[in-house]
């Protein structure tokens, strides 16, 4: 069975923020004395200096920086495909991404899929971007490809899903922030709809 640990960076602007850099320690301290074989990072500073923190309370465990989990768009979708109301909001986000994003992120968003979701015996923690969690956690649950729009990771939130030959993948948990305390949650995440929670 392979396990996959998908974590978005801590809080950033530019470089982690001193929030940031605390809900990375808390995160590796929730990791440290669980099995990890292997942590893979985005090249993207914020989420390469997590992996920094979250590692160093994972002694001796690999740690890679790999494009597959980089900050690409993963799929473009046509307003066909999103809620009448939603699609201005999405297609807008999508805008934003640039011209390398849009051209270079497909075929990482499948190679990325190809490469962590294979059924292995394998522990391994990725530490990416907010819309490479939802994406992974869209293909979990056989949802069509645009649905990684429409779902939020927060900073330094845990998703665990796990892969079992001839099973569907198991979402066992989303966004768990349990590591953080409250001051620390949350951030990142749309304001609107996090006031409940
Ligand atoms: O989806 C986005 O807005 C960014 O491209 C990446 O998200 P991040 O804040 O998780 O890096």
């Amino acid at each position: 069975m392979r396990t996959l640990c998908l974590a978005r960076h801590g809080e950033a602007s530019g470089a982690l923020t001193p929030a940031g850099r605390e809900q990375a320690r808390l995160l590796g301290q929730r990791l440290a004395g669980k099995r990890v074989d292997g942590v893979f990072h985005s090249p993207v500073q914020r989420a390469a200096e997590t992996a920094a923190l979250v590692s160093a309370a994972l002694p001796d465990v690999p740690v890679t920086v790999s494009p597959l989990v980089g900050d690409y768009l993963p799929y473009a979708p046509t307003a066909a495909e999103l809620a009448p109301e939603f699609a201005p909001v999405a297609l807008a986000h999508v805008a934003d991404f640039t011209t390398l994003q849009h051209e270079t992120g497909p075929g990482l968003a499948e190679r990325a899929l190809a490469e962590f979701t294979a059924p292995v015996p394998r522990v391994d923690l990725l530490i990416t971007h907010s819309q490479i969690v939802t994406w992974f956690v869209r293909a979990a649950l056989g949802a069509p490809a645009a649905r990684w729009l429409g779902v939020n990771a927060a900073n330094a939130a845990l998703t665990v899903i796990q892969y079992r030959q001839g099973w569907p993948p198991n979402l066992v948990v989303f966004n768990d922030q349990s590591h953080l305390p409250d001051s620390l949650r949350w951030t990142g995440f749309p304001a609107e709809r996090t006031a409940a929670w």
